[in-house]
């Protein structure tokens, strides 16, 4: 496939390598410095676009890639207020959409884990569920996207939260309201992602984690939703891929 990779950073780079290994050639390789070279590239040129920029930058280009008729693996994190407005554009032009905070399969098995945890625990009320999320200092949203599935998955299977707040970098702690989930952002040198979620109580604390050793993880999940994503039309993520319920 002429994959295209719209945010040659940190994931661009770790993508290319993934997606050259599994035989697939690079369309164009687009940076902030070089975005206008997108309107050189003939539409057929590309079958997938892989995005991953920047929180400010990502619904331009995705408005830019639905415009084009090209399909689109999305994994930038930190614009999802405008997510409703850009599906309905996809669906407009009868494009393609796959997006998930986070492409790694692992992470993708660690919602499910968290899911089954919640579901447990909502008969255990001493238990205070709060959530940390640990990336490496150039990360530019908290909390992370992660952090967020993570969190709408606790809310889904217990009632009794239906917000989450964040502690960000830095902060002294919060008081956190009984119907909220603390989640702690912390910056750390160049840790790739690390997540945790927790039921503290009076006693005795519940935890699971998932660490990632890098980003090839993030990056593999990414070329292969690219080679699914591929003839399909619709809105697509994770669940979809893997066949997973949403349950
Ligand atoms: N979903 C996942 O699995 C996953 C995994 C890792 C990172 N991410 C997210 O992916 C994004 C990128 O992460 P990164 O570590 O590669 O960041 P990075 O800062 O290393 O790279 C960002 C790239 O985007 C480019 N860019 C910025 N503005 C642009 C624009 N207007 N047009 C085109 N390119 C532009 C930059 O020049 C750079 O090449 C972040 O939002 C991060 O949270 C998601
Ligand atoms: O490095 C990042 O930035 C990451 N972003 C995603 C998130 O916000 O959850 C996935 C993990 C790495």
């Amino acid at each position: 496939m002429n994959i295209l990779l719209l945010g040659y950073g940190k994931m661009g780079k770790t993508i290319e390598k993934t997606a050259l290994e599994r035989g697939h050639h690079i369309a164009g390789r687009i940076t902030i410095d070089n975005v206008a070279d997108l309107d050189q590239l003939q539409t057929a040129d590309v079958d997938v676009v892989i995005e991953f920029s920047s929180p400010e930058s990502a619904v331009a280009n995705l408005t830019y890639c639905f415009e084009r008729g090209w399909p689109v693996v999305c994994g930038t994190t930190g614009w999802l207020n405008h997510r409703a407005d850009l599906e309905d554009l996809c669906r407009e032009k009868n494009g393609a959409f796959f997006y998930a905070s986070n492409y790694s399969i692992g992470v993708n098995l660690f919602f499910k884990l968290n899911k089954t945890l919640a579901q447990f625990m909502r008969n255990y009320p001493s238990y205070q569920v709060s959530m940390t999320e640990i990336h490496h200092t150039e990360k530019k949203d908290a909390p992370s996207g992660t952090a967020i599935t993570l969190a709408e998955g606790v809310m889904q299977h217990l009632p009794a939260k239906r917000r989450w707040v964040v502690n960000e970098p830095g902060n002294e702690p919060l008081v956190v309201a009984q119907d909220a989930i603390e989640i702690e952002s912390l910056r750390e040198g160049v840790v790739p992602g690390t997540h945790t979620v927790r039921y503290d109580s009076a006693v005795d604390r519940i935890e699971i984690s998932h660490v990632a050793h890098s980003r090839e993880g993030f990056a593999l999940g990414a070329v292969i939703a690219a080679e699914w994503i591929a003839g399909r039309e619709g809105i697509f993520g994770m669940n979809d891929l893997l066949n997973f319920n949403d349950e």
